[in-house]
């Protein structure tokens, strides 16, 4: 039995903006997406979700939320990923490029699910109203969803 590999994932939000950053490289490179990592050993989630944002945006979420919470699966590898969502409406900082991501201000009316992971367009509508969400997704590559499952839940 593979342990789930722990990763984050943290979208800083404005009431009508949300920050995304283009990865440049490693997996996922050439898809937006929110910010995050790998969990390492010895630090808590939460403390992976604010170390990985603030080095890949350079900014220090001031509430971070758990709001989601997503297991990946791809065919062929049986190493499942868990991915931790969060959010934060207040932070430190002004979005500056790293080696991972290129950040840039989207608006929530135009985000752009055709350059990001294809299971986004199904959980980013409850991240952006607010709600917390569970979800299940199995992959065939890194292009095809051939099945999942996503439901609002009261509490993570
Ligand atoms: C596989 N789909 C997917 N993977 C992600 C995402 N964010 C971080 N990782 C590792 C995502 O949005 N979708």
């Amino acid at each position: 039995m593979v342990a789930n590999k722990l990763l984050t994932l943290v979208f800083v939000r404005e009431p009508t903006r949300i920050l995304l950053g283009l990865k440049k490289r490693g997996f996922g490179m050439g898809r937006w997406n929110g910010f995050g990592g790998k969990v390492e050993t010895g630090e808590t989630i939460i403390q992976a979700a604010l170390r990985e944002l603030q080095e890949e945006s350079g900014l220090k979420a001031k509430n971070l939320q758990e709001v989601g919470l997503l297991k990946f699966e791809f065919v062929g590898d049986p190493q499942l990923l868990e991915v931790h969502v969060f959010t934060s409406s207040e932070y430190e900082g002004k979005p500056t490029e790293s080696s991972e991501m290129k950040p840039q201000w989207y608006d929530i009316d135009s985000i752009p699910f055709d350059k990001m992971w294809p299971d986004d367009k199904w959980w980013f509508p409850l991240l952006l109203k607010g709600s917390k969400f569970s979800g299940y997704f199995l992959f065939e590559g890194h292009d095809d969803v051939l099945n999942y499952t996503l439901e609002e839940v009261d509490s993570l």
